[in-house]
């Protein structure tokens, strides 16, 4: 693909240690060293780690031998592990603490990644290979308002970064501009219902941004764990924002990751929003070349969006189960679900309105997470209709095991082997593709 300046991304691409990052390569090899003053700066922030109070992934994992097995390395783009860190030592409240600089991070600071990614995706160990690329078929997936409109709005998107560039916090100013340059000759492909606009951020006037934000179309550089990890450089230069004419469709550009490629609509309709997803990403692939590793899939800057790097979200209104929001976040858990706020990652929660997506996006196929969000909401939808408010103030409600429990036996399961019943399952499954498709594949 050409570029506006007439190269193609190829030309662009560095010549690093692709070896590295196909993940069996060795990062002791052709090292470059830290130098003097990153040593002594991340003596402080390791030695600032220790002093803190705070649940991070990067607390938990960075050990005194990791660090001092890390605290040499240099990546090609200049990386240390000052830069992969520095996030989750200025916020000691962060979850996980760390992003990854360039796509080489996550070989040359491994020992410090591979246990995070262990234990946000749930178990995917440093030896296993994220599975193939398999969107399956859209079209076996419903509407989660069938039984009654408890789905305000359906989303998905996915993370990608463009493999010419490091990550955003290793971004050059030209980095920023001619990436920018890159997705929008690319964008400029969409055709159909994905036809649209880009509009470079500097561009957008305050109300549009702030009706667009309202909309929850629109980011902003007002994330503290994003901006310590170095990621609003040289704002607003090479940000966007490309929208489809009737806003189901948006790529952000250069906000924490290249490329958020994101469709959405009001509503429950997850076969419409993930077809239009699926569409959109067939197109733009055929035009950029994004990165990936054969072990990790898709790489960004947070390890938590490596992977399929989708999260399928709903806005769901829940005037009963909100009101326990323990108790929601104990079952959503239990399906492998996570639940935000309102207006998204570290927001409050606004008349009952939660923000519920899937949590992994490593080593399950994207058609696989989308169905781990969908089964998850359904059950999480049956659990709100059948206990009233009433129920859950006088704690006359099922348990989240008894919950867990009724799940199994009508997604055609028996209570105590974790056979298959088959009669609740030929009831409960005649007509319904999306199941059929779960159980033919899971049988495999
Ligand atoms: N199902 C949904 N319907 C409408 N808006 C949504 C939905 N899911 C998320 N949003 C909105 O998308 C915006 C971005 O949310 P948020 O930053 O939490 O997630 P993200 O874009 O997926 O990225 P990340 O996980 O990196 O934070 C917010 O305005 C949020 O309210
Ligand atoms: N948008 C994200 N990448 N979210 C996940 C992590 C956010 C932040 N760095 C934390 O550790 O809490």
């Amino acid at each position: 693909m050409k570029t506006l300046k007439g190269e193609t991304v190829e030309d662009r691409r560095p010549i690093t240690k692709e070896s590295a990052v196909s993940y069996y390569g060795s990062p002791e090899e052709g090292m470059k060293n830290t130098d003097d003053q990153t040593v002594e700066e991340l003596s402080k922030a390791f030695e600032k780690l220790q002093k803190t109070e705070g649940d991070s992934l990067l607390k938990k994992y960075l050990t005194r031998d990791i660090y001092d097995t890390l605290k040499h390395r240099v990546t090609e783009s200049g990386a240390t592990l000052l830069d992969v860190i520095k996030s989750g030592v200025e916020n000691p409240d962060s979850s996980i603490g760390v992003y990854a600089p360039d796509s080489e991070s996550y070989v040359m600071f491994k020992e410090i990644f591979d246990p995070i990614i262990k234990d946000y995706h749930q178990g995917f160990q440093p030896t296993d290979e994220h599975p193939k690329v398999d969107f399956g078929d859209p079209d076996v997936f419903g509407d989660l308002n069938a039984p009654a409109d408890y789905v305000l709005s359906t989303r998905i998107r996915c993370a990608r970064s463009l493999e010419a560039y490091p990550f955003n916090s290793k971004m050059t100013e030209e980095n920023y501009e001619e990436l920018e340059q890159d997705v929008e000759a690319a964008l400029d492909f969409l055709d159909g219902d994905l036809a649209g606009y880009y509009t470079t951020l500097s561009e957008l006037k305050p109300n549009e941004k702030k009706k667009l934000t309202e909309e929850h179309l629109l980011f902003n550089n007002e994330d503290r764990f994003l901006e310590a990890a170095g990621a609003f450089h040289y704002w607003p230069k090479g940000r966007g924002i490309y929208l489809n004419s009737d806003n189901t469709f948006i790529v952000w550009v250069n906000e924490e990751d290249h490329m958020r490629i994101i469709s959405m609509e009001k509503g429950g309709n997850v076969k419409s929003v993930y077809k239009r997803f699926v569409n959109a990403l067939s197109s733009l692939e055929e035009h950029l070349h994004f990165s990936t590793s054969q072990r990790l899939g898709h790489l960004n800057f947070c390890p938590t969006n490596i992977g399929t790097g989708i999260r399928a979200s709903v806005h769901i209104r829940l005037p009963n189960l909100g009101k326990d929001r323990e108790k929601l976040e104990e079952l959503a858990a239990g399906f492998n679900l996570q639940v935000r706020g309102t207006s998204g990652e570290h927001s409050e929660v606004e008349d009952y309105v939660f923000d519920i997506s899937n949590k992994r996006r490593v080593g399950l196929t994207e058609f696989e997470t989308i169905q781990e969000m969908y089964d998850g909401i359904e059950e999480i939808i049956r659990y709100e209709s059948e206990n009233s408010s009433e129920d859950i103030d006088n704690g006359n409600n099922d348990t989240v095991s008894q919950i867990y429990e009724k799940t199994k036996y009508d997604a055609g399961y028996d209570n105590k082997e974790g056979n298959k019943n088959e009669d609740n399952q030929n009831n409960k499954h005649d007509n319904d593709e999306r199941d059929n498709y779960k159980h033919e594949n899971n049988e495999k």
